[in-house]
């Protein structure tokens, strides 16, 4: 288990170092439009568990839609703070 912040530090190191078979460096050498799709999809599947799935799926897909945030966050260079700056 692991919190927002803590998959963000491992998704910036993923950037930084480029390990191979990583798929956050592929989302981010696919670019901010592949991305941003990706972004809407998981989305979608987080409209559909909640209204329709249990609460353990409904968790499973907001993680998922929080992992493709980060990597658009990433993909534009911005960091938690500006982010948070919002909040
Ligand atoms: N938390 C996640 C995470 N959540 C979602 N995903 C990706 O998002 C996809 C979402 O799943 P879907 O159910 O929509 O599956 P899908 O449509 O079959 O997926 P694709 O075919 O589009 O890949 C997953 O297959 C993963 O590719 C994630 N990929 C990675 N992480 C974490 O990110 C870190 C770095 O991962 P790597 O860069 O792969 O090393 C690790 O700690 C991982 O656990």
């Amino acid at each position: 288990m692991k919190t927002f912040d803590e998959l963000f530090a491992e998704l910036s190191e993923k950037a930084r170092v480029r390990p191979e078979g990583s798929g956050t460096v592929a989302a981010l050498d696919a670019g901010v439009h592949a991305i941003g799709k990706k972004v809407v999809e998981e989305a979608a599947e987080v409209w559909m568990a909640a209204e329709h799935e249990s609460d353990a799926r409904t968790a499973e897909e907001i993680s998922q839609l929080l992992y493709h945030l980060q990597v658009l966050m990433l993909a534009r260079g911005l960091r938690l703070d500006d982010v948070y700056a919002h909040l």
